[in-house]
């Protein structure tokens, strides 16, 4: 395998070649596990799904300029590039970054840089109509006809792949456990409570982590299949650069899309649960508009979007409406912008994250109140997660509702926007209904969860119920 991999020390070297072929549709989950690491997977909910195996190309980067660096280092690839597809299946760069320049990656982020992109090896796009499947190399020495012959064997290796495999059980969830307990969250609202009266702080997203021991090691492409039919309005993705982790989810989020100088974003805050009746459904939704504490935290989000893109050209602020996924609702006003001038997608990414919706205002203030609160290092969540082409296009989600897992071990993290009248105890139970996208599908689904509105304790009393502890370690 061809595997140029960036670092400060080492500069770019080389020509990039891909070649693609149609090939018949193919399970993502059989192609994935033929392949070793790293594996990346992107679905946007109207369509084009990618999946990748293999680095021909990974670039990192780290601190305050790693999108700058990511950008420069990319470019400089894409600048040698032969390639024969331009629609969907044309080149992209895939991956992510870490929610705060400082990420140290401490476990359960191990092998998580700073910032890290790549474009693999061996990729599948799959539209409406048509899978493609893409083989790309970079180095000094690759050609042509080495490339398509790679894409000969990979044709071959793709032909003998099931078509669809069903996505199997969640592995179970023997027991879970908060990184912060309620009474540690009472006093991390209330002092966040106390700043914003005290005048200098707006609003910040405070979040909590999950712990979650498996029944059986997690097959994440699996979780994400069934994520799918569940979440069909959200994203889903997967970053994993090694064996030991991923980090996925179903964020419903849209970060940025970038397509020649039309911006597409939003403001999604503020949250509810589903009711269990259509006229109970309403009844929330009717409190989610009707607040005036939560209208003022997403306005809080509209307001920050557009004053980061009124500089970069005319910018169209959307109705506001309630954002209903299965599990809960959310205000959700949609943002345009038509840009001045050409920009790559990741200056974009870089002038919008973190939005208020995931760290706050002001944002330097927010960002060191997460620091301080916080007792755990929030890694790659709530982080730009997507890609980019070599125009510069692309297209970015929120990493929220997600989780990094390995082996037996999944940690799940959520989070919830503080303002001046927040109250904790009903903060504490807002944020729990956001793990609930991934926890379900670890779990044993609705049976678990159903009767209650506290998804961690629903399993931990299932489990304690039916004694399913054996394989606890
Ligand atoms: C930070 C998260 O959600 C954000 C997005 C929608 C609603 C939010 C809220 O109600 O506070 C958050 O701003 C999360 O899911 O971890």
């Amino acid at each position: 395998m061809e595997f140029a991999h960036s670092s400060a020390a080492t500069s770019l070297d080389g020509t990039l070649v891909t070649r693609t072929c149609e090939v018949p549709d193919v399970s993502y989950r059989a192609f994935l596990s033929a392949h070793g690491t790293p594996h990346v997977h992107w679905s946007t909910p109207d369509g084009v799904e990618v999946v990748g195996s293999g680095a021909a190309v990974a670039v990192t980067g780290t601190g305050e300029g790693r999108f700058e660096t990511v950008r420069e280092r990319a470019g400089s690839v894409f600048d040698a590039m032969d390639a024969d597809a331009s629609g969907p299946a044309r080149p992209r760069m895939l991956g992510g970054v870490a929610f705060s320049p400082d990420h140290g990656a401490a476990p359960p982020w191990s092998g998580f840089p700073a910032a890290q992109f790549l474009l693999p090896e061996r990729q599948l796009t799959r539209t409406d109509e048509t899978t493609f499947l893409t083989v790309s190399r970079y180095g000094p020495d690759v050609t042509a006809e080495s490339v398509e012959a790679a894409l000969d064997a990979a044709r071959e290796d793709v032909a003998v792949l099931p078509a669809m495999v069903p996505s199997g059980d969640p592995p179970g969830v023997v027991g879970t456990a908060h990184l912060t307990t309620r009474e540690e969250w009472h006093g991390m609202v209330e002092t966040a409570v106390d700043r914003i009266e005290s005048g200098d702080l707006r609003k910040v997203v405070l979040a909590l982590a999950l712990t979650v021991d498996l029944d059986a090691p997690v097959d994440v492409p699996s979780v994400l299949e069934r994520l799918r039919r569940t979440y069909p309005e959200c994203y889903r993705f997967l970053v994993q650069p090694t064996d030991a982790a991923g980090f996925f989810g179903a964020p419903p989020e849209r970060l940025v899309r970038l397509r020649d100088r039309a911006v597409e974003t939003e403001a999604l805050a503020g949250s509810a649960a589903r009711g269990d009746t259509p006229e109970a459904d309403a009844d929330l939704a009717a409190e989610l508009v009707e607040s005036e504490k939560i209208q003022h935290e997403q306005g809080l989000v509209v307001d920050a979007i557009r004053d980061q893109l009124e500089p970069l050209g005319a910018v169209a602020v959307g109705d506001q409406h309630v954002h209903r996924l299965a599990t809960i609702q959310h205000l959700r006003t949609p943002i345009e912008a038509t840009l001045d001038d050409d920009r790559h997608v990741l200056d974009i990414v870089s002038a919008l994250h973190p939005t208020p919706a995931v760290g706050g205002l002001p944002p330097d203030v927010a960002q060191r109140v997460i620091h301080e609160t916080e007792s755990f290092d929030r890694g790659w969540y709530a982080a730009p997660v997507g890609w980019f082409d070599a125009g510069g296009d692309g297209e970015f989600a929120v990493a929220i509702r997600s989780g990094v897992a390995g082996g037996r071990e999944a940690t799940l993290f959520a989070g919830n926007g503080i303002v001046a009248d927040s109250d904790p105890a009903a903060e504490w139970d807002e944020v729990r209904l956001k793990y609930r996208p991934i926890l379900d599908e670890l779990g044993h689904g609705d049976d678990v969860t159903a009767d209650t509105d506290d998804p961690a304790e629903a399993v931990e009393r299932t489990e304690r119920a039916t004694g399913d502890d054996s394989t606890a370690e």
